[in-house]
């Protein structure tokens, strides 16, 4: 009879020999990319090493074909990693985001880019348009809506004049928690959080601290910093915020809706092209008479696109004059958008793409 010992010896050893396969195969992969970079190195052109439709759809390979008994968002995850590792040996990313460091922005960023890229906080979501547009970052993150709190309006006017396309997304579910460095919640007098994060958890914060005041500040993380100056203070952030602030966390999970979830866009210089199953996104305006919308609109229906979302914002042009940020199903390489869209474009006083992108894997 085998002693508990020994079945674990031999399960063990054959973990070992898997892993050994694994590594090899993972080694092999990489360097297929590195033959992959220096085929584009040799193309002439500007070399575009970022490939947002193949990742797409490598990681929707992945999940159709898994079998289990890993579920297969956990396998992508893994393949986004091993993705992200051959990627930065082709060539290494650095990624702008709405920082600073802890920030939900930045989870989104490792999230769709994987961990091999660094990244660079910025003060702004203006300031992560202007460092794409330098060049200093090849991609940037902004957060564009929240599914309790609406638009990020801030980003939807950055595109109004920024030459940027939006080359991805990525939804990343939200949890708010409790930080300071107070003994407990009847210590906490003042309260710090970025205001979209404050208005997300108003329910929870009217039961638990009714009376303690709210301060608006730039970022959950700033929010964190001012907290751990200050044992009196609370901060609502990330729990990954609380890690790097150093940051005890008095309650969990304090958001009003169990569901919430932010998306964020991706931005950059690059079109890019079909993946299979993509989006695309366009701001548009109105002439300004009766009807306008529904003219506008008309042709999205007659060749069969659908239109995912709608979000008016003044074009500050005159009272009454409103633009559109529209997404549609599809790319706009695909006949049936193409001819929507050029119908569209000839009814519309305002038309610019913003960008054809896969939608969210992960
Ligand atoms: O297929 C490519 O173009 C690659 O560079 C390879 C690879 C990969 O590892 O699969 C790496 C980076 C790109 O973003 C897409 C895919």
């Amino acid at each position: 009879m085998t002693t508990e010992t020994e079945q674990l010896n031999a399960i063990r050893e054959r973990i070992d020999r898997i892993d050994e396969q694994i590594q090899d195969l993972v080694n092999a992969r990489a360097a297929a990319a590195g033959e992959v970079a220096h085929i584009k190195q040799q193309s002439g052109d500007e070399v575009v090493y970022y490939r947002p439709e193949r990742e797409a759809q490598v990681l929707r390979m992945v999940k159709e074909r898994n079998k289990g008994p890993l579920d297969a968002e956990e396998m992508a995850r893994l393949f986004r990693e091993i993705m992200s590792a051959c990627l930065a040996l082709e060539y290494p990313l650095n990624i702008a985001f709405l920082g600073p460091e802890g920030t939900f922005t930045q989870a989104a960023a490792l999230k769709h880019f994987g961990h091999s890229v660094t990244t660079t906080p910025l003060g702004s979501i203006s300031d992560v348009f202007q460092e794409v547009e330098a060049g200093n970052c090849q991609y940037g993150v902004v957060p564009v809506e929240n599914s309790t709190e609406g638009v990020i309006s801030h980003t939807l006017d950055m595109f109004f004049s920024s030459p940027l396309q939006i080359c991805g997304e990525v939804t990343l579910r939200i949890h708010h928690n409790l930080l300071s460095n107070a003994p407990s919640l009847k210590d906490i007098r003042k309260l710090y959080s970025h205001q979209q994060s404050l208005a997300q958890c108003r329910g929870w914060l009217d039961r638990h601290l009714p009376n303690v005041e709210r301060i608006a500040v730039g970022s959950n993380a700033e929010a964190a910093t001012i907290a751990r100056e200050d044992p009196g203070a609370g901060a609502i952030a990330s729990e990954t915020a609380g890690e790097i602030y150093n940051l005890g966390v008095l309650a969990h999970n304090i958001e009003d809706e169990p569901g919430n979830t932010t998306r964020f866009l991706i931005i950059g210089q690059q079109e890019v092209p079909p993946s299979g199953e993509d989006k695309t996104s366009l701001l548009i305006s109105t002439r300004n008479e009766a009807g306008g919308l529904h003219r506008l609109l008309e042709p999205l229906a007659q060749h069969g696109v659908s239109m995912t979302r709608i979000e008016s914002r003044p074009s500050r042009r005159g009272m009454w004059d409103y633009v559109f940020f529209i997404d549609v199903d599809g790319h706009k390489d695909e006949p049936h958008v193409r001819q929507a869209l050029a119908d569209l474009e000839k009814q519309a006083g305002m038309y610019k793409v913003l960008g054809s992108y896969p939608k969210a894997v992960l």
